[in-house]
């Protein structure tokens, strides 16, 4: 995949967003803006995705499973059927959490490297990206900075987190997780990042408008006090 720009199309039940093909409509949009790549949940709009666009796909699939805080891509068959579904690089979780089938990390990632299936790493540490390295993922992805509970939580993304791997990994790392502005992304670039993968800031109208009317209500209640 070439360093760029990444959008992530993904919508799940209950958003104004969700219903067949309005992910791939999202994703023919970010082919006309310039994007290299698309990340995409679920066999399914993966599937609506493929029959649209051209770039390259990296799938996952998010799925909660009682019991288990793991829920990006959680078991090897999930996975297996985000290939199938046509992703050219499958995204999992890569943290050392317990998974639902009862493999490790390190297993998972052997089994799909022995298909021949591209894996990214969703990692939240510094740690978590060397040791999936060591496994042999193909890409590092900074995606779960902030959403595990050791990890640093913070409001814009962890460049910091980014800026470590890219200085040590041998594989692309991927800047992901609440890049917000072309300044971050160019940031991301900067920092060594190969590329940036951008979901809600350009896929959630909702997310948009509530940076809106957030920054207009902190305005209005600034006016209030005065
Ligand atoms: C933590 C997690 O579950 N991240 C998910 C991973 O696929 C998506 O919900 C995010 O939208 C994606 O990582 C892009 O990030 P952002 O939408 O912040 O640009």
């Amino acid at each position: 995949m070439d360093r760029g720009l990444v959008v992530s199309c993904q919508s799940f039940p209950g958003e104004p967003l969700y219903g067949p093909n309005y992910m791939a409509s999202m994703a023919k949009a970010a082919v006309i803006g310039g994007a290299v790549g698309i990340r995409a949940n679920s066999p399914e709009q993966i599937a609506e995705i493929k029959q649209e666009v051209q770039l390259p796909i990296i799938g996952l699939w998010k799925r909660e499973f009682a019991g288990f805080d793991v829920y990006i891509t959680p078991r090897f068959e999930d996975a297996k059927a985000v290939f199938e579904a046509g992703a050219d690089v499958v995204a999992i979780d890569a943290t050392h959490r317990p998974r639902p089938d009862g493999l490790t990390l390190e297993q998972t990632i052997r089994m799909l490297r022995e298909l021949q299936i591209p894996v990214m790493a969703d990692i939240s540490t510094y740690e978590e990206g060397i040791a999936a390295e060591a496994y042999g993922a193909d890409f590092i992805s900074t995606t779960l900075s902030g959403y595990t509970s050791y990890s640093p939580q913070q409001k814009g993304p962890d460049l910091r987190l980014l800026a470590r791997l890219a200085g040590i990994v041998r594989v692309p790392v991927v800047a992901e997780g609440r890049i917000s502005t072309p300044q971050h992304a160019v940031q991301a670039l900067e920092l060594g990042a190969t590329f940036v993968v951008v979901g809600g800031a350009i896929t959630r109208p909702h997310q948009i408008v509530t940076g809106f009317t957030d920054a207009l209500r902190s305005f209005d209640e600034s006016v209030t006090v005065r």
